[in-house]
């Protein structure tokens, strides 16, 4: 339907206000984790494909590490197989790696790819196998006994810390103007698979390339104290308080624990944004409108 000319006004007014932004991040890295609870609508799951496309377009390099927690939990439950987490962690024994593996390297890695390229980017995807992108280690998680007085070391199987990242085979995707979408896959010395946390990896990735943005959309508002409002330019110690007093507990802890990281090693800001919100990236992105939390450091994020 063409525009009525109050609404071109509009839109160009818009496309306008966008240019210092697309001025500012154009040759940059943006590595943006799509959340596997902001998947689950089509309407979205469209809207965040023609984001990167968009992004892509103007010059900025999206880099798409994507999780798929839900779908894994529809699969294992199909399969009758048990699944816990553990501090925001899938306790992951071989079957269900097998299981990890099939839904986060094959459907949902493939359905990623396949939208981009259907809303006209060219995109390809890797899990961290793939060039040895992500290289990973067992990781040791300590579990705190109901009355938070003892905690120990327990073992939950395949699940894996980053210890390095090659980001060689992703460059050379960008180099060629391929959107890369990464599966949170990690390979050990030895060859073993194992299962990461999608945020971990993508905060380490956005550290290795040096991002401009790591953007995390997840499934709410951004992190939120226990009334429910949105905190933003959260320290490490705030964070550390409202954890202990269990403010911020399950798959929120490895989100703020990467953004946090992030920033430290260099990445210019954090964003855990609302991916039940159309457009969320390009809000973000280009506006001072991002709604969420936003964690940076002290360089400011407005163009100047
Ligand atoms: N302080 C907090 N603020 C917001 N969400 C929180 C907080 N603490 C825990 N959460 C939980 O973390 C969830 C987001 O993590 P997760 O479900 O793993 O998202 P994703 O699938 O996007 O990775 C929220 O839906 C919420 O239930
Ligand atoms: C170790 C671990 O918990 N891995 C995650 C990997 C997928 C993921 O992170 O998905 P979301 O981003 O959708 O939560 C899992 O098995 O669910």
């Amino acid at each position: 339907m063409p525009l009525t000319r109050k609404d071109a006004l509009v839109f160009t007014g818009v496309l306008s206000e966008a240019l210092p932004y697309i001025q500012k991040f154009a040759g940059k890295v943006l590595v943006v984790k799509y959340g596997g609870n902001a998947m689950t609508d089509d309407t979205l799951q469209d809207s965040f494909a023609r984001d990167m496309v968009l992004l892509k377009t103007v010059g900025i390099h999206p880099v798409v590490v994507h999780g798929g927690g839900p779908q894994i939990g529809d699969l294992l439950k199909r399969l009758n197989i048990e699944s816990e987490f553990v501090n925001g962690m899938r306790v992951t024994t071989e079957e269900t790696m097998d299981v990890v593996e099939m839904v986060l390297g094959g459907l949902v890695n493939k359905q990623i790819v396949n939208l981009i390229n259907q809303n006209g980017g060219r995109a390809a995807g890797v899990t961290g196998k793939d060039g040895a992108t992500i290289r990973a280690k067992r990781m040791k998680v300590r579990k705190m006994s109901p009355d938070l007085q003892s905690s120990e070391i327990i073992d939950i199987g395949h699940v894996g810390e980053v210890e390095h990242i090659d980001p060689s085979l992703i460059n050379l995707m960008l180099e060629n103007d391929i959107i890369p979408v990464v599966a949170p896959i990690g390979v050990g010395k030895d060859g073993t698979s194992y299962n990461i946390n999608a945020d971990l990896v993508a905060g380490k990735l956005a550290e290795s390339m040096q991002a401009e943005k790591l953007i995390l959309l997840t499934n709410i508002s951004g992190v939120q104290d226990k009334a429910g409002n949105v905190l933003t330019g959260l320290s490490t110690e705030e964070v550390d308080a409202l954890i202990a007093d269990g403010t911020i507990y399950g798959g929120m802890l490895p989100k703020i624990a990467c953004a946090l990281d992030a920033v430290k090693a260099g990445v210019h800001s954090a964003h855990i944004i609302d991916g039940r919100v159309a457009h969320a990236t390009l809000l973000e992105v280009f506006s001072n409108e991002g709604v969420g939390t936003l964690i940076s450091n002290d360089r400011g994020d407005a163009p100047a």
